[in-house]
């Protein structure tokens, strides 16, 4: 069984990470074109470093979540059966990771990387960023940038990701609205090969038409009983 999973910010929301769209969500204080733009970085480098290093310190105060676990556990067990669950998220936290979960791909980047808009040099993160750093390669001031997918900008890692969605047998949605593309439109691709579709989420998303069967609840407790 080849298993396609696609996660966003609801399976880290009992983590105590912010979602984007829910009341006082993240975008709340925070025009998405103020701060997840290459415009936004140009216009205001420094409003949108602080904006990444504040999300990026948070990432020390939160924990894995049953959701994160009982996805990794599946991940496992699949594996160690001949089968595959490929975990593609549009988070940018560590969660899955920090929940055992391998090969995790991060369609929109993640706040642990940063690299430099001057030579292309990637590293991790060590510490905040503000217009004044330096690219440690090549020593440009305000080189480096948080390794992010902003919007307008080519999510990473779509060849893998539509090959593992060519491959599925399941395709799994969990936490997200369903608002932003191409993520979003992964659902109908998975329909127009005629594979299963299942959404578990808090409430039905945009895209809750194309979905076969649904489970609606925190990730938390909805997943690990999906997993079990
Ligand atoms: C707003 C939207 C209409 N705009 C887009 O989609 C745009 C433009 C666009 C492209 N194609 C289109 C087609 C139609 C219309 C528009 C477009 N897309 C882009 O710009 C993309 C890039 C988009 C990526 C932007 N970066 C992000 N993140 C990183 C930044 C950062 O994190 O700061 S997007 C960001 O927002 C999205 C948020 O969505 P969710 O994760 O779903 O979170 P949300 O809060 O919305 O929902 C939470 C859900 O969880 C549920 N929930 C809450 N608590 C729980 C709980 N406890 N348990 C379970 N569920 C829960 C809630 O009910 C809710 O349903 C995620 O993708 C997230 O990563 N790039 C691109 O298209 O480049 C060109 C291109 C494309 C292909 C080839 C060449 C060039």
């Amino acid at each position: 069984m080849r298993v396609f999973v696609l996660t966003g910010a609801g399976i880290s929301a009992e983590s105590g990470l912010k979602t984007f769209r829910d009341n006082d969500g993240l975008w709340e204080n925070h025009r998405v074109e103020d701060v997840a733009t290459p415009e936004a970085f140009a216009r205001n480098p420094a409003l949108v470093q602080r904006f990444y290093n504040l999300r990026r310190g948070a990432l020390a105060d939160v924990a894995p979540n049953p959701a994160h676990v009982a996805l990794a556990r599946l991940q496992q067990a699949l594996t160690a059966c001949g089968g595959a669950l490929t975990l593609v998220t549009q988070n940018v936290d560590n969660l899955h990771e920090r929940g055992g979960a391998a090969d995790v791909i991060h369609m929109h980047g993640e706040l642990a990387r940063v690299f430099c808009v001057a030579c292309g040099f990637h590293w991790d993160a060590q510490c905040d960023l503000t217009p004044q750093s330096q690219c440690p390669a090549c020593q440009t001031k305000g080189g480096p940038r948080p390794d992010i997918v902003w919007f307008g900008e080519m999510p990473y890692h779509m060849d893998k990701i539509e090959a593992a969605l060519a491959r599925a047998d399941l395709f799994v949605s969990i936490g997200t609205s369903g608002a932003v593309y191409p993520a979003a439109g992964f659902v109908q691709a998975a329909r127009e090969r005629g594979i299963q579709t299942i959404e578990l989420n808090m409430e039905p998303s945009h895209g809750s038409l194309y979905f076969d069967t649904a489970h609606y609840g925190p990730a938390g407790t909805v997943v690990p009983i999906w997993v079990a």
